[in-house]
């Protein structure tokens, strides 16, 4: 991979490498833009088959976290971290202060939270060296575990999908398939099962399974066999790329929505899904709740408002919907034209030149 070559193309700002060798540490943090503001992503922890591989993933979900805050009306830029390691074996104190000093480092510029991998527990590690961290314990007056939120949110754009697909929003007697019963979706079975909706539901963690199965009265079916299974929703709430060659031709369903980022393989699985007539809730305007819930910190957490905001997704979703209808495109290109429209605008309005820029951070 040629790196300064894929930034340049992609307009990415800066990639830091990070190494702590006495805890292990092998982070990546990527920071895309930050028109908007301090670039604002999750970390990821993993077990990348390669450093090229985490390296992907870093610039990848640090791009979707740029378009992601852009239409969320946040005005925050897009960033993401990767550490290289199994969150199950390889987790220690010290790699997550060492962390937080890197972060610290980077004086504003990027604020992390929880992403696939990471807990509350984590950024309370991280938040001993730096303040540049969000998703906190409640204990410190922070909001904690972004995925509940980030689930409600799912649960009202899946509304605002299911309404263009179905003529109504009422999920009821809808046959939803849930791949992956992790934190988020574990959350948004919750929201499904509660209006009648029926679930099947799929996870490599047999454990996971059998809490929904138990609790929401799910189906259960093999991790390969969730894609073809007779359903009205797919609800892709794993990891990215599973709306691929393989998939497509398996899927009944007529709505995708889910949590997962980076649902699309490639855009052109986008073109393929759109001209089948399935109607796609883009990943990053769907499964913006934690994000607009970790960045309610910066004013000072105020639950309230932060789910008020959220419930908002389902007009985003809709309002892409409009756009993709109006001219005749898939809603993942009605997404990037909205995230890019507000970028732009607010490159013109703010080149305006101010001796001390004022920004929500500098009165944390
Ligand atoms: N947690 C949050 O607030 C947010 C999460 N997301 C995204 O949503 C997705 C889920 O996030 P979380 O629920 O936090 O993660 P999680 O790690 O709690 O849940 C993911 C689940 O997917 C399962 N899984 C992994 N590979 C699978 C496969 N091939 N087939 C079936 N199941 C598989 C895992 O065993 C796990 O139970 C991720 O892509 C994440 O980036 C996006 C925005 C916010
Ligand atoms: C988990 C969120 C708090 C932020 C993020 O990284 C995301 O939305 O993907």
């Amino acid at each position: 991979m040629e790196i300064f070559k894929y930034m340049e193309n992609n307009d990415y700002e800066q990639l830091v490498f990070c190494q702590d060798k006495q805890s292990g540490l092998k982070a990546i943090i990527a920071i895309h833009d930050t028109t908007l503001g301090p670039a604002l992503g999750g970390t990821r922890m993993w077990t990348y088959s390669s450093e090229e591989e985490a390296i992907e993933d870093a610039l990848r979900l640090s791009r979707g976290m740029t378009y992601k805050n852009a239409v969320a009306g946040l005005n925050l830029g897009g960033g993401k971290t990767v550490i290289i390691g199994d969150p199950h074996k390889d987790k220690n104190e010290e790699m997550f202060r060492a962390f937080g000093r890197y972060i610290q480092g980077l004086d504003g510029r990027y604020i992390t939270a929880e992403d696939v991998g990471t807990t509350v527990a984590d950024m309370d590690i991280i938040h001993e060296e730096t303040d540049y961290v969000t998703g906190i314990s409640p204990a410190f007056g922070s909001s904690g575990n972004p995925s509940p939120v980030t689930a409600y949110g799912v649960y009202r754009g899946m509304k605002a999908a299911a309404k263009e697909a179905f003529g109504t929003d009422i999920l009821a007697g809808k046959v939803v398939a849930v791949q992956g019963v992790g934190n988020v979706a574990y959350n948004l079975c919750q929201h499904l099962h509660e209006e009648g909706a029926q679930l099947i539901v799929t996870d490599i963690n047999k454990e996971a399974v059998n809490r929904a199965v138990k609790e929401f009265n799910a189906r259960a079916v093999d991790p390969n066999d969730i894609y073809g299974v007779e359903c009205d929703i797919y609800a892709p709430c794993a990891l990215g790329a599973t709306i691929n060659d393989q998939t497509i031709p398996q899927l009944k369903a007529k709505v995708i929505a889910g949590a997962a980022n980076n649902q699309l393989k490639d855009n052109q699985h986008g073109d393929i899904i759109h001209e089948m007539g399935i109607v796609y809730a883009p990943d990053y305007v769907i499964n913006a709740g934690g994000v607009i819930n970790v960045a309610d910190e910066l004013y000072g957490y105020n639950r309230e408002r932060a789910l008020k905001k959220v419930e908002s997704i389902y007009d985003n979703i809709s309002q892409v919907i409009d756009i993709a209808m109006r001219d005749n495109i898939p809603t993942y290109k009605a997404a990037d034209r909205l995230a890019e429209e507000r970028i732009e605008r607010m490159r013109i309005s703010r080149s305006q030149f101010l001796q001390k820029g004022h920004h929500i951070l500098s009165r944390r």
